[in-house]
């Protein structure tokens, strides 16, 4: 059976400035990969490139899914329309994707179900709680069904148990599709990843899983955990 691969082939990209962001060789299966890096690592450019928002200067990314390559994109701060209630909203998004009359009210249940949010469809979206305004977010890039989704920062703001809600969530909609998902936080990481992707300075500076890259904490490093100490490690923050 084939599965969805996000390949990216030598690619660049220049903003015009003293950073560039590549070349980055990288194929992405399916899961959740974290997009790790400190400010200015070049995340948010990556994912420009990834929802085609943006070209590269070289190089090409290439989406390789059996249902096609459609992507869901979440931003920082994704603006939902507060008067609206969760079901009338996705059926929106719904007919913005040109999903079929017919099949919008399945669309929808099945996002608002693997978001956790089927009991809230009838509520306004100002009534939401952060946490759960932030699985609409991810619902509204679920309802076409995407074989690549780019979660960008989904986290910030959201209370611990919030937090471990939508990180269910998450892993929940990982299992058929390509999750990439940007962070600063290493909890989320842990709770997530099944590969993470260190930037530094818009290169590479580690791919693997978490307990390869627990491996390089230097143990002077700043961190209360090896994932920190690690991250630190490779940031060239060791003391
Ligand atoms: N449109 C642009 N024009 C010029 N420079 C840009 C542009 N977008 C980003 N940059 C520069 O590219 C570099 C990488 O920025 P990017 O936003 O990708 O980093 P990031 O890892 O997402 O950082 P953060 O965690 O702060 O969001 C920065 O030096 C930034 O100033």
């Amino acid at each position: 059976m084939s599965t969805n691969r996000l390949v990216c082939e030598d690619v660049t990209k220049d903003h015009g400035g003293s950073f560039t962001l590549g070349p980055l060789n990288l194929e992405i299966a399916q899961g959740v990969t974290c997009l790790v890096g400190p400010n200015g690592a070049g995340k948010s450019t990556f994912f420009r490139l990834a929802a085609s928002v943006d070209k590269p200067t070289s190089g090409a990314l290439t989406l390789h899914g059996p249902g096609g390559p459609s992507l869901g994109y979440l931003p920082q701060e994704p603006q939902l329309p507060k008067a609206a209630t969760c079901e009338e909203f996705l059926l929106y998004v719904a007919w913005l994707q040109r999903i079929p009359t017919a099949e919008r009210a399945r669309a929808v249940s099945v996002a608002l179900e693997r978001t956790g949010l089927t009991e809230q469809r009838k509520r306004k979206i100002r009534q939401l709680s952060g946490g759960m305004a932030r699985r609409l977010g991810i619902a509204h890039t679920l309802v076409h069904d995407p074989a690549l989704l780019l979660l960008d920062e989904p986290t910030v703001g959201l209370d611990p148990r919030q937090r471990i809600a939508l990180r269910e969530s998450i892993s929940h909609v990982s299992a058929d599709r390509i999750v990439i998902v940007s962070t600063h936080l290493v909890e989320d990481v842990r709770g997530l990843a099944d590969r993470v992707v260190v930037l530094n300075d818009g290169s590479v500076a580690f791919d693997g899983d978490i307990p390869s890259l627990e491996e390089l904490a230097a143990p002077d490093a700043p961190g209360d955990t090896d994932l920190e100490r690690s991250i630190a490690t490779l940031m060239g923050d060791a003391a």
